[in-house]
């Protein structure tokens, strides 16, 4: 597949956008005018750099207000046409895109076009460029690609022809499928964008809120189904305006296009085997079965305050690492590593940020797939040296450089806890924690759309609609991710200001990580004697809270009182029941919640985040820590 994206859609000055282009691993670029205008070199020395890197020039847009005008207009409409022929041609690329027109003297008609594209097309044709025309969904009186097809077709034309983008079709609710019709190679380019669902004036919304394909609401697999179909096998290109990428990391953001190209061409061949796809095999998106550990980096006095805190949770110590200074901590099915090594990845981590989580292990089916699939859409795979006795467990970076290790049952993997630890579990019943209901990562809230992409794309996760989570001191928004009914469960937080704990929290520990971990239950009241016994200190919850949720819901009189007494937060919705439990925070703001869901409840206790967060916030002003 020839992968291909719009210069317009990263940030940077034009050769650092080259460079985060190539260095992701794209075939080609669309040239968008302005970023060449701004930039200080003929157009013979930027087609020769674009090359040099490995690039080739797949398009040149936008020729703006070309068909339709009259008279003089119309004359110097050709005029443009002919000094952006030169310029191509200077250049080194063959296909131009013309943008319907907005051009308040157009006059409308489709043969009027047609006779304008056709004299158009001869005049490349001299010269041996093509011309593409797109219907832009504000368009003045082309704004469907069906109508641009149409003028494209009565053209007729061999160096006219029609091209598609995602955004203009979908953004209209255009079935997509309409596309199917149209002989793919009179489809000259074919332009993908995605765009979440808001209401609002379409030129405003494609100019600065569109995003990745994945990464929004607009069904482009279908798009690009549809496309496929009719045998177009040119550039698929992303167009992608949007003011956070405008402002973002050039190499990140090229990084989530080629993963979101790969992963929605991945899509289409999947869900429409028939169609002949030209990419690579790879393994289909990854089935996670669970968390199989968290391991957090730590030292000294910091570890043992942690260890402390993971006793008090009820958490057994069940084993130390045959030759490195890790402990292992079980419960239920939730295990924890404490990491005190001084060298190595762990050690970095702990350097630079304090006591953070390092590490995820995730249940799969196949690990090797995993890899293979993460590979394929652009992750790094981590290795480092093998001690004698140790396993070769297949693990690539995540979030903030942590990170993660996948772990199967065919591959002798799940048995490292028996061959890499020494057992010597103790007998400790624990306070009736099951398992890992989710595990809350705070990053900023520009960073949360390459976060959802990684972890859709790679496996068999599902968002839920974004929330408002309200701070005292602002807002932070918050995404959920969930595989399978629950078997794993991201949240990502993103945070705007530092104000915020979950912005505190990112400014301490110098980048995004884990924040907190949530511990199921199947029985928080019983969990929370136990842990009282165990001398756990739960984060305090105020009287006026349960006076308010006395007043919002049906709650028996004794069980409100025990859900005081217990410092335990509760949530209904539509599918059930939700109680919480909170650690006092540790280290930089990081802390544990314990809870329990009642038949199905879906979410993550949003309304219950305001009351939690300042309860948080009381606790670490007069400690020095964070200033929040
Ligand atoms: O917003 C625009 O003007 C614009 C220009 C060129 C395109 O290809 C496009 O999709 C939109
Ligand atoms: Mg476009």
């Amino acid at each position: 597949m020839k992968t291909s994206i719009a210069t317009v859609s990263i940030s940077g000055n034009f050769t650092e956008k080259l460079d985060a282009i190539a260095a992701a691993g794209f075939y080609g670029i669309e040239i968008f005018e302005q970023d060449f205008l701004a930039y200080d070199g003929s157009p013979r020395d930027v087609g020769r750099m674009i090359r040099d890197k490995g690039l080739e020039i797949t398009l040149f847009q936008p020729f703006r207000d070309f068909e339709g005008l009259p008279g003089a207009l119309r004359t110097k409409a050709f005029d443009r046409a002919e000094r952006k022929f030169d310029l191509m041609q200077e250049l080194g690329t063959d296909l131009v895109l013309v943008c319907s027109t907005v051009h308040p003297e157009s006059m409308g008609g489709i043969d009027r076009a047609a006779d304008d594209f056709a004299e158009l097309g001869e005049r490349a044709a001299k010269r041996g460029l093509r011309v593409g025309y797109e219907a832009l969904a504000w368009g003045r009186h082309v704004n469907d690609h069906r109508d641009a097809w149409e003028i494209v077709r009565r053209a007729d034309h061999p160096n006219i022809g029609l091209i598609v983008d995602s955004f203009h079709t979908l953004s209209r609710k255009i079935d997509p499928e309409t596309i199917r019709r149209i002989p793919g190679d009179k489809i000259f380019f074919v332009q993908l964008a995605d765009a979440p669902l808001i209401d609002m004036d379409l030129l405003y919304w494609s100019r600065h809120f569109r995003n990745m394909p994945g990464e929004g609401d607009l069904p482009v697999a279908d798009f690009m189904r549809a496309v496929t179909a009719t045998g177009y096998d040119g550039p698929v290109s992303l167009e992608i305006f949007n003011d956070q990428f405008r402002g973002g990391s050039p190499r990140t953001i090229s990084k989530d296009g080629y993963r979101s190209l790969i992963y929605v061409m991945d899509e289409v061949r999947r869900k429409e085997p028939a169609l002949e796809v030209d990419l690579e095999p790879m393994p289909a998106r990854i089935d996670v079965q669970g968390t199989a550990f968290i391991e957090f980096a730590s030292r000294g006095d910091d570890a043992d305050r942690l260890e402390a805190t993971l006793a008090a949770l009820g958490f057994r110590l069940e084993g130390r690492h045959i030759s490195k200074e890790l402990t292992l901590w079980q419960q239920g099915e939730v295990r924890i590593v404490v990491n005190r090594e001084t060298k190595g990845y762990a050690a970095s981590a702990y350097n630079v940020r304090g006591t953070t989580v390092c590490d995820m292990g995730l249940k799969v089916s196949n690990a090797a797939d995993t890899i293979a699939r993460a590979v394929a859409l652009g992750a790094d795979t981590f290795a480092q040296p093998i001690g004698p006795g140790e396993l070769d467990i297949p693990a690539i970076r995540g979030l903030g450089g942590s990170l993660m290790h996948f772990i199967d049952e065919t591959s002798g993997l799940s048995d490292v806890w028996q061959v890499e630890f020494n057992q010597a579990p103790t007998e400790d019943t624990g306070a009736g924690v099951t398992r890992v209901d989710h595990i809350a990562q705070t990053m900023t809230y520009d960073e949360m759309l390459s976060w959802s992409l990684f972890y859709t794309s790679l496996f068999e996760m599902e968002k839920s609609p974004m929330v408002d989570v309200i701070d005292p001191d602002g807002l932070v928004r918050s995404q959920a991710l969930q595989a399978g009914d629950g078997d794993f469960r991201i949240t990502l937080n993103g945070a705007e200001t530092h104000r915020t704990l979950a912005g505190g929290f990112l400014a301490e520990s110098f980048g995004a990580s884990v924040q907190h971990i949530a511990l199921s239950t199947d029985d928080i009241f019983a969990t929370a004697a136990k842990l009282s016994k165990r001398g756990f200190q739960p984060l305090p919850i105020t009287a006026n809270y349960y006076d308010d949720l006395a007043a919002r819901f049906d709650l028996e009189p004794d069980m409100l009182a025990r859900m005081k007494g217990s410092n335990i937060l509760y949530d209904q919705d539509a599918h059930g029941e939700i109680f919480q439990l909170y650690s006092q925070p540790f280290g930089n703001g990081m802390f544990f919640e314990i809870l329990q869901r009642r038949e199905s409840y879906a979410g993550y206790g949003a309304p219950n985040a305001p009351f939690r967060i300042a309860a948080q916030k009381r606790l670490m002003r007069p400690k020095g820590m964070p200033r929040f």
